[in-house]
């Protein structure tokens, strides 16, 4: 099964809707952009892709990708990684590897929806070139991933990474990362916001919606740290593509 489509933004779609057909994946521009300040800022664009194709993606990935769930090391002991996954790069990318773990590379060519997934993010990100995918599906709301950064060398110093989300919403947290300079500012505002009685948390949260898109970039993965923690009420898949590009 292959959607091979052709993209309108929604501008066009409005502006000339004569133009459209019932194969066109109309992409909605409408977004939010966060400055999370010395060169870290996110882009967040909630209807991404419609509903409906979305949909239809979902399924597609839930039967016909190749999921598994690796035992990973973890502070020295070996543990299930708490969702399941699956990886596909480009061929002779250097090899991906975390936590002990070195995923197989699928290829693109033999999940072709991937293709038009792929195509619709590097529309909506001006200059991306991305080669290499990393999917994750949550079974339920026990499954999450735990507080990290994306900052393996082979993704450069400033990875850009855009993530697609399918299905159950589920919440998206960023924390900054502790440092000595930080800790030392952080003690000085928080005597400051206990007598201004207000919360200073460099705290950040999206319930990432099914069809969205939200894209990290610049320092994010340098100075940030991002999580989707478990939801007890949260008892519906969700898949999540995160694309990435390997130099
Ligand atoms: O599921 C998500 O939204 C995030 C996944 C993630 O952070 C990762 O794969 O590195
Ligand atoms: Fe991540």
């Amino acid at each position: 099964m292959s959607y091979r489509l052709r993209m309108v933004t929604e501008e066009e779609s409005t502006s000339s809707p004569s133009g459209c057909n019932s194969n066109d994946v109309v992409i909605s521009k409408k977004q939010q952009t966060v400055d999370l300040g010395d060169g870290s800022d996110l882009i967040y664009i909630p209807r991404f892709l419609p509903s409906d194709q979305s949909w239809k993606w979902f399924d597609y990935l839930n039967k016909h990708i190749p999921w598994t769930r690796p035992t990973i090391r973890v502070f020295g002991r070996s543990v299930l990684q708490p969702r399941d996954i699956c990886y596909v790069a480009t061929p002779g990318l250097p090899e991906l590897s975390y936590s002990g773990y070195q995923p197989h590379a699928y290829s693109w060519d033999e999940y072709p929806p991937l293709k038009d997934i792929l195509e619709a993010v590097h529309g909506a990100v001006p200059g991306s070139h991305f080669n290499s995918l990393l999917l994750n599906r949550y079974k339920g709301g026990g499954d999450y991933v735990s507080w990290h950064s994306d900052d393996e060398k082979l993704y450069g110093s400033t990875p850009e990474i855009a993530s697609v989300s399918f299905g159950c919403e589920r919440e998206f947290l960023l924390k900054k990362k502790p440092s000595k300079l930080s800790q030392e500012k952080k003690r000085k505002e928080e005597h400051l916001s206990k007598k201004l009685k207000t919360c200073l948390d460099n705290r950040h949260c999206f319930v990432l919606k099914h069809g969205s898109l939200l894209v990290m970039r610049g320092n994010c993965q340098r100075d940030w740290l991002h999580s989707v923690p478990k939801r007890a009420k949260a008892d519906t898949i969700r898949i999540n593509l995160t694309f990435r590009h390997v130099f």
